[in-house]
């Protein structure tokens, strides 16, 4: 089995409250995961230390196989963090603009757009099907069609694994189902392995394939979960 992530012994705690303490996670390449837990059990923190943007105080934690401090491949990790959209709704910039943003230390001397990163563009918004949406501006966009314009926005690198924090807030019903049989397709189409927070139960149960608990600082995986006990 590919592994994609592994948490060796992990613990971290802010100041004096411990979040987490002596963790271990091995999740697989298409895996598609979702972190559950009560409001500030520490999802959120735990999705930054996967992404090395938080240090942890104790064990390991390697993305793609190599240790994450010595990682430097991270346009094969993309990232949707949690506010991401009232961020970027107040800039007028285009989902063209907003997606190549993503694609700055590729473009050339003059930080133009090559043919070739124009096509890696479209080729993103198809896959979200917002292809038709290329030069409107994001604040004009719903709440659903601007998580998909971010997802294209990772898409555009080819990630390996998606990290998104809470990706469904601020999303109507019905496009929360669209998001997430978009996620399925990336997951079983191209690969790629999903790692996401959400709270919405229902929809995790039915799309995802590995539930983790995050409560009382350890990580509990779906099948040790007794009924009625997550929240
Ligand atoms: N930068 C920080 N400094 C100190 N404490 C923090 C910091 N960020 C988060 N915390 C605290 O750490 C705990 C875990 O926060 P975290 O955001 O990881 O939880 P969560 O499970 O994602 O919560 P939610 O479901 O509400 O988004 C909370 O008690 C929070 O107040």
């Amino acid at each position: 089995m590919d592994k994609v992530i592994t948490v060796n012994n992990l613990s971290f705690a802010y100041e004096e409250e411990p979040i987490l303490k002596n963790v271990n996670l091995q999740v697989n390449r298409g895996d598609f995961l979702a972190f559950i837990g009560p409001n500030g059990s520490g999802k959120s923190t735990l999705l930054k230390l996967l992404l090395g943007l938080l240090t942890a105080d104790q064990g390991e934690i390697k993305l793609l196989e190599t240790e994450i401090n010595d990682f430097t491949d991270w346009t094969k990790i993309g990232y949707i963090p949690q506010n991401v959209r009232n961020f970027n709704n107040s800039f007028p910039a285009t989902v063209r603009e907003v997606i190549g943003s993503n694609l700055y230390s590729e473009m050339n001397f003059f930080k133009l757009l090559t043919a070739e990163l124009e096509e890696r563009i479209d080729k993103a918004l198809k896959l979200v099907n917002m292809l038709d949406y290329k030069d409107s501006l994001i604040g004009n966009l719903s709440g659903g069609q601007q998580q998909r314009i971010f997802i294209a926005r990772t898409l555009v690198t080819e990630p390996e694994i998606i990290f998104l924090d809470e990706p469904l807030t601020g999303v109507d019903i019905n496009a929360q189902n669209e998001l997430y049989e978009l996620l399925t397709k990336l997951n079983q189409e191209l690969e790629i392995t999903v790692t996401m927070v959400s709270h919405d139960l229902n929809s995790i149960y039915r799309y995802t394939d590995r539930i983790i608990s995050v409560k009382n600082c350890q990580l509990v995986d779906k099948k040790q979960l007794r009924e009625g006990e997550i929240c």
